[in-house]
């Protein structure tokens, strides 16, 4: 799809979402609590907290609990999924960040197998925890990272990656798709040998503040929430006035659509008779039952967000 074709499309875009006066509280299962618990029942023994975030949502959804119970210690932004986020307005989005205080970011990708910036995190850290008075483990000659954050952003892919990078070793912890598979107590993980470096899986239990609908769909995009509990169709909806307001018309040509549409249910077909989605359903007519083919929208909306997340759709920056 040209971009001056596109943008003729652009003022028949939505301008705003409507949520539909949604509410977010049942988003997140109350197990996260106890997590926040455990953190800070282990804070004595961590020398830098490695806070974890998607970098398509750099600004939204981080738990200002990380600044208000957990802010003793050093602290170290990573923003993973860089694979994913398009960072070309990476100034804007550290100045932004340095300006609620956070001073030290690292942008990552723990799926690639070296990570140049993964390889910077040791020294980072040393750095940071250098920079600090080292409370009362000034004795101990190895460390000890607590890594924590929402669920879904990669804790596990992290380990597992500095595992890889610094150890030559392969997984430690697994890694799932869905939000909520680290579920297991804090287990302590070694990940570098010089200097002996532990670091403390967390179960992914925080909840993201969520100070706006808004927030809570960009998560949801992102995988931080399970789908079920937002809804495919609306997620699938967000995605595309989202795609559609930053200009990225790469759906068209992947679904071979004429053009950008801001049409969910139209976009919708397309993809489910693409894919070949259909569904067979009883219908009423004045005349007796009949069964008619349609498409099935709950597939083809799965597809369009799963093609997104695996960054088939390009590359974005939802903040
Ligand atoms: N594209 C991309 N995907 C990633 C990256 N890091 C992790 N993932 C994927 O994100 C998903 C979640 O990764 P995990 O490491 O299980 O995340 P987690 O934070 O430990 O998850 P919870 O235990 O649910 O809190 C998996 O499908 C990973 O393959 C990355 O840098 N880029």
């Amino acid at each position: 799809m040209k971009l001056y074709q596109a943008l003729r499309n652009v003022d028949k875009f939505r301008t705003v979402f409507d949520f539909g006066g949604r509410d977010v509280a049942h988003w997140f299962p109350g197990h996260m609590a106890k997590g926040l618990k455990q953190m800070k029942a282990n804070l004595k023994k961590v020398d830098c907290i490695i806070e974890i975030h998607d970098a398509r949502i750099p600004l939204s959804g981080r738990n200002p609990v990380f600044q208000d119970t957990l802010d003793v210690r050093p602290h170290l932004l990573i923003l993973n999924k860089m694979d994913l986020a398009d960072l070309s307005n990476k100034q804007r989005i550290l100045k932004k960040l340095e300006k609620e205080g956070v001073r030290n970011v690292l942008f990552t990708d723990c799926l690639k197998q070296r990570d140049i910036n993964i390889k910077k995190l040791v020294p980072m850290v040393m750095e940071i925890i250098q920079s600090k008075q080292r409370f009362n483990r000034e004795e101990n000659t190895n460390y000890c990272l607590m890594v924590i954050g929402v669920p879904n952003v990669g804790k596990s892919s992290l380990i597992n990656s500095m595992r890889r990078t610094n150890l030559k070793k392969g997984r430690a912890t697994p890694v799932g798709g869905e939000p909520g598979i680290t579920k297991a107590v804090l287990t302590r993980i070694k990940v570098c040998e010089r200097p002996i470096m532990y670091l403390l899986d967390t179960p992914g239990v925080l909840p993201p503040k969520i100070e706006s609908v808004e927030t809570g769909m960009k998560l949801a995009l992102c995988g931080n929430i399970l789908d079920h509990l937002v809804g495919e169709d609306i997620i699938a909806d967000y995605l595309l006035y989202s795609l559609n307001r930053l200009e990225k018309f790469s759906y068209v040509d992947k679904y071979e659509l004429e053009e950008p549409c801001d049409n969910i249910q139209h976009v919708l077909k397309r993809i489910a008779a693409k894919l070949g989605k259909t569904q067979r359903v009883k219908a009423f007519t004045g005349v007796g039952n009949v069964t008619i083919t349609i498409p099935n929208y709950t597939a083809a909306a799965y597809d369009f967000i799963r093609a997104f997340r695996k960054g088939e759709l390009g590359q974005v920056m939802l903040d």
